[in-house]
């Protein structure tokens, strides 16, 4: 239901829901009237016994008709709305138990799909009581391929959040790359994974990659996934992702109430293979390589002694870094030189990259660095209209950008890019339709930014 706007005496229904109200003769209208005062943007109210097929039906409030794109970053609010009232119906009902939910397009498909999935998500692996399993159908819409493009977004991000919440002796460096070989397995026809050992990290000289990864017991992997939608002379997209399965800091040791968020420090490899996968279930007509470090940093005895190594690349770089905590430049700076082998037509890299960029932006946006106008546009625009992820500010923290200039020193190709992602690892209620927890954002704009490099041919 739409908010009481302008002129009008009390909120109106959405299309389907009107007719839903009409099926039984207008009793969902009548007693949403006497129910209380009109709902609220993101509120639900439940009402049962009123239709024979539906014994609870959930209303929930959308805000006003007439919003739309708003605002200096013309972010397009109604479908967040959307997300946000549907996540929050399909959350009531979840509570109740109900194991199926029928769901209203809400005037867009897509974003009432993304809002029921990614509502629904909660990381229960480990958990004695689970919540209660539901899916949900599209209810009266015939756009059935916005719903389904919808589910594919939206559990492109719930892998993401599943692979950054998990614990890191769950998600090692091995364990991550099996669970890829897994989730693209019904896509092989078009996806090629290469599991690379630390001997082949060895001959291609990655030795900023190599020095993070003596810090650890747990074998390095660097896993490289092609995924090809378009033929093979097509440039491809080279995504790249910052996968520390655990960071502590090492010498530079990380404050222990926190440490335990450091399990997704692999959120850049995470959002990034998620992707892949998404684009692999879409079919999207685009080649795709994605170059995935995954390594873990956790061991501070072993760590001292690789880190020596880490400081002296670093003075080299002449970054002037002095902090055993800045090992994912470091590993990043590596395969953006590998990545260039590809011959890209666009590089963007994801990465928990700096508590700095946490300090500038906080968890509302991700930090956008990067060497090309068309880039920017182009994440910007994928951004504010469809998935509504990242944002520029005209601040920025000293930190965040250092550690984007030493990236820079590695790049060459003209159009790249580097998300700073620490700042919006994690979701406490921001986003209203993610749980607390982590966010496995920005996976969507990803996606969406790939279908729109296929379709611009
Ligand atoms: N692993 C990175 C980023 S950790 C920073 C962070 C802060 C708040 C929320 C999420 C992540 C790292 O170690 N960077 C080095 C640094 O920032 O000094
Ligand atoms: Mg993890
Ligand atoms: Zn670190
Ligand atoms: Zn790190």
């Amino acid at each position: 239901v739409f908010e009481k706007d302008g002129e009008e005496e009390s909120g109106h229904l959405t299309e389907a829901a009107a007719r839903f109200d009409q099926s039984v003769s207008g009793k969902l209208s009548e007693l949403l009237k006497i129910s209380g005062p009109g709902l609220k943007k993101g509120k639900s109210r439940l009402f049962y016994g009123i239709h024979q097929d539906f014994p609870c039906v959930a209303v929930v409030g959308l805000g006003k008709d007439s919003e739309g794109v708003c605002g200096a970053e013309k972010w397009d609010s109604r479908k967040e709305n959307i997300r946000q009232a549907v996540s929050a119906g399909c959350r009531t009902l979840q509570e109740l138990e109900v194991g199926h939910v029928e769901v209203d397009d809400c005037g867009d498909a897509k974003s009432a799909a993304e809002g029921a999935v990614l509502g629904l998500f909660s990381y229960d692996e480990l958990k004695s009581k689970k919540k209660t399993r539901v899916t949900s159908q599209l209810h009266g819409s015939a756009d059935v391929d916005g719903w389904k493009k919808g589910i594919i977004y939206a559990e492109g991000q719930n892998l993401a959040r599943f692979l950054m919440e998990a614990p890191a002796n769950r998600i090692t460096p091995t364990a991550f790359a099996n669970t890829m070989e897994e989730r693209l397995a019904p896509h092989a026809e078009r996806v090629t994974i290469k599991k690379r050992s630390k001997a082949w990290m060895e001959e291609q000289q990655m030795g900023a990659f190599l020095s993070v990864a003596r810090g650890s017991e747990e074998p390095p992997v660097f896993l490289e996934l092609h995924y090809s939608g378009s033929a093979d002379s097509q440039q491809p997209l080279l995504l790249v992702g910052k996968g520390i399965t655990f960071d502590s800091g090492g010498i530079s040791l990380k404050p222990s109430q926190s440490m335990d968020a450091m399990r997704a420090d692999m959120g850049g490899a995470a959002t990034v293979c998620a992707s892949i996968v998404a684009a692999a279930a879409l079919k999207l007509p685009v080649n795709i390589v994605g170059g995935l470090l995954l390594i873990p940093f956790c061991q501070c005895l072993h760590f001292y002694c690789a880190q020596t190594n880490i400081l002296h690349v670093c003075a080299r770089s002449r970054s002037g870094v002095d902090n055993t905590d800045a090992e994912g430049r470091l590993i990043l700076a590596d395969a953006l030189c590998y990545g260039h082998t590809f011959n890209p037509r666009a590089i963007v890299n994801v990465a928990t990259l700096t508590g700095a960029m946490d300090v500038a932006l906080g968890s509302a946006a991700t930090g956008v660095f990067t060497n090309s106008d068309w880039l920017w546009e182009q994440l910007q625009q994928v951004d504010r209209n469809l998935t509504f992820e990242h944002d520029n500010y005209e601040g920025s923290s000293g930190g965040a950008c250092t550690a984007a200039a030493f990236l820079r020193e590695f790049v060459t190709a003209p159009h790249w890019a580097h998300l700073d992602i620490a700042g919006v690892m994690s979701n406490k209620d921001e986003v209203p339709y993610l749980r607390k927890g982590m966010s496995g954002r920005p996976t969507r704009t990803l996606v969406e930014f790939a279908a729109r490099l296929a379709h611009s041919g």
